[in-house]
C-alpha cells in the first residue's frame, strides 16, 4: 500500500523525469495558482463527503487532498522535512 512518504517519492521522481501522460507533470506546469485552486476544491470535497457521503468517500477525498498538497509542495520546492518540522 502507498504511504504519504512513498507517494511523495513517486511524485518527486515524476517531477524530475517528466514522463509523458503524467497528471502530476501537467499540474506542476499549470503552476501554484492552479494547484492552489485544486487544493481548495479538494478540501471542500473532503468537507462535503465528511458531512454527507460516508467514511469510504471521505477517505477517498482525503487521499486526493493529500495528493494535491504534495503537488503544491513540489511546486514550491518544499520537502517532507520542511513540513514535518512544524507538526
Ligand atoms: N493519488 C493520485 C491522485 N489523487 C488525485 N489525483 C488527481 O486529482 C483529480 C481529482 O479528481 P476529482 O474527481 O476531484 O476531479 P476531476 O474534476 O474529476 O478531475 P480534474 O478534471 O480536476 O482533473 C484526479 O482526476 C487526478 O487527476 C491524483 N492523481 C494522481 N495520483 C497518484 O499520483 C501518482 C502519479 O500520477 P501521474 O503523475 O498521473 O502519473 C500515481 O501513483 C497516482 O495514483
Amino acid at each position: 500500500m502507498k504511504t504519504f512518504e512513498s507517494l511523495f517519492a513517486e511524485l518527486s521522481e515524476k517531477a524530475t523525469t517528466r514522463p509523458a501522460g503524467s497528471g502530476t507533470v501537467a499540474e506542476l506546469d499549470a503552476g501554484v495558482h492552479a494547484i492552489g485552486k485544486k487544493v481548495v476544491e479538494e478540501a471542500a470535497e473532503v468537507w462535503m463527503a465528511a458531512e454527507y457521503e460516508g467514511d469510504v468517500k471521505t477517505a477517498e477525498e482525503i487521499s486526493q487532498l493529500l495528493y494535491h498538497l504534495q503537488v503544491l509542495m513540489l511546486a514550491k520546492g518544499l520537502s517532507l522535512q520542511d513540513v514535518y518540522e512544524h507538526l
